[in-house]
């Protein structure tokens, strides 16, 4: 196998020094370079398979030598050295398109995993494949749809992927952001390590920290065996933290700390141990407003919120709905091993006017559903029971909202209330968690609430 090179550069000679010795004895090519310019010359030479960059350089600085090498040498992930404290160069860096930092002090066991992940990323050929499906299994995720903002999403998915960059996907519930994390795992040189999605609003706020961080054996009641939390899971992978808008404050602050120093000490441990995990988060809320309504930390929010990727609400392309109907009735006939089923024209169109609130996911159920009742193997209008009133049907729900059905106050905002959660549990086959997302409530809300109500 080819040896693998890396250029340095950096202005101090005892930083290059201890750069040298730790890549030799990794077994890697090291050059080295001072200045832009040197490092501009040593790129003519030999194609490199990463760069580590210092950020401040005695004629131009570290965004200089990524910006050159993305513009000539786009396959060539670039890392920079940022000084001691400064998270604003890191994540500027990040942004422009590195493939990851290191702070100062350099400290050898943060820069080994950077070098093997760096020289063990795939092909950018490779990560675009994934982030399309094409290398996956059957049954592995897939994004599909061609419109301008799904192939956006997916060059985005396919970049990323090449990077360490902490991201943050946004867009409604349904809308694919679960699968556009795996997507990116899947295509990045984290592949090998686990995928480990957690959905913050799921977890009782009193278990959040031994869910996290792991536990010894007897730190606490029932604390039976050791056991690693969901950071350690994500060894050298990728932890998706889903709605991560529901973390507790105080989880907030135990994360950012994690985050920083990317070291973890599980419950009732004495010793902290290193972690090397990228987090991909995703909220179907507005982060940034919860910032400003003190709910979400500002520091956390700008380390997980390095990068975005919004994905679009269906509605937003109903020039995909054919493409997605066509796709999901030929899943469906494969797993059941009939003829994929038609969709007549009527039912086509009822799809693309409606809104969707739960996106794909919904799209999916809808379809499913109809399967199960149409006959002839045609899916009709009447088999989808598309649950969304007609605008003259909604200006007569407007008309009788405007009175109590002659009720108390009270009990009409509850005959309300239960008849939202029940269409939304419906909506979602009765899966809590995303009925509670569709309802714009925490999962813990919804759990409330189905109580109060009792609804079983
Ligand atoms: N563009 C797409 N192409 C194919 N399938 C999709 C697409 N978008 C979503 N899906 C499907 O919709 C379902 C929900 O997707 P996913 O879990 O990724 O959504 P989400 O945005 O994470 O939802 P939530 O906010 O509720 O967690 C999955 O079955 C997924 O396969």
């Amino acid at each position: 196998m080819n040896r693998k090179s890396v250029l340095i550069v950096d202005d101090e000679a005892d930083i290059r020094e201890l750069l040298v010795l730790t890549l030799t004895r990794m077994g890697v090519d090291a050059d080295t370079a001072g200045t832009v310019q040197e490092a501009q010359e040593a790129l003519k030479h030999r194609p490199y398979d990463l760069c580590l960059t210092d950020m401040r350089l005695p004629d131009g600085d570290g965004l200089a030598v990524l910006n050159h090498i993305s513009e000539h040498y786009g396959n060539t992930p670039v890392a920079v050295i940022t000084a001691y404290g400064s998270t604003d160069n890191a994540v500027a860096a990040l942004k422009a398109g590195a493939f990851d930092y290191l702070a100062k002090p350099i400290k050898v066991e943060q820069l080994r995993p950077l070098v093997m992940s760096a020289l063990k990323l795939p092909k950018p050929v490779q990560a675009r494949r994934a982030a399309i499906g094409e290398t996956a299994q059957p049954g592995a995720p897939r994004l599909l749809g061609e419109s301008p903002a799904i192939v956006r999403a997916r060059e985005m998915i396919s970049k990323l992927s090449r990077s360490q960059a902490p991201v943050y996907i946004t867009g409604e519930s349904g809308s694919g952001k679960e699968v556009a994390a795996r997507l990116m795992h899947m295509g990045s040189s984290r592949a090998d390590g686990a995928f480990v999605a957690v959905n913050c609003g799921a977890i009782p706020e009193n278990l959040m920290e031994s869910e996290f961080f792991g536990y010894r054996r007897g730190a606490f009641t029932g604390a039976d065996n050791d056991r690693i939390g969901f950071l350690q899971a994500a060894q050298k992978g990728t932890l998706f933290l889903d709605e991560v808008g529901d973390l507790p404050l105080a989880m907030q602050v135990k994360l950012l700390r994690v985050i920083q120093e990317k070291k973890v000490r599980r419950l009732g441990d004495t010793e902290e141990a290193a972690i090397d995990v990228r987090i991909i988060s995703a909220t179907h809320r507005n982060l940034g407003e919860q910032v400003d309504a003190g709910e979400f930390r500002q520091d956390l929010f700008y380390r997980l919120n390095v990068i975005e990727l919004k994905m679009p609400a269906l509605r937003e392309i109903p020039e995909d709905i054919p493409l997605m109907v066509g796709q999901v009735l030929e899943r469906f006939a494969r797993l059941s091993g009939n003829n994929p089923a038609t969709i007549s024209e009527e039912a086509m169109l009822a799809l693309r006017r409606y809104d969707f609130p739960g996106n794909v996911r919904e799209l999916e159920n809808i379809l499913e559903r109809a399967l199960a009742l149409c006959s002839d193997n045609v899916i009709r209008e009447t088999d989808l029971y598309l649950t969304q009133a007609t605008p003259r049907e909604k200006s007569a729900a407007l008309d009788g909202a405007l009175g109590t059905r002659g009720l108390p106050l009270h009990d009409f905002l509850d005959q309300v209330e239960r008849e939202a959660i029940l269409k939304a549990l419906e909506a979602t086959r009765f899966n809590k968690t995303a009925a509670a997302k569709l309802l714009g409530i925490t999962f813990r809300s919804l759990r409330y609430r189905l109580d109060r109500l009792g609804i079983d």
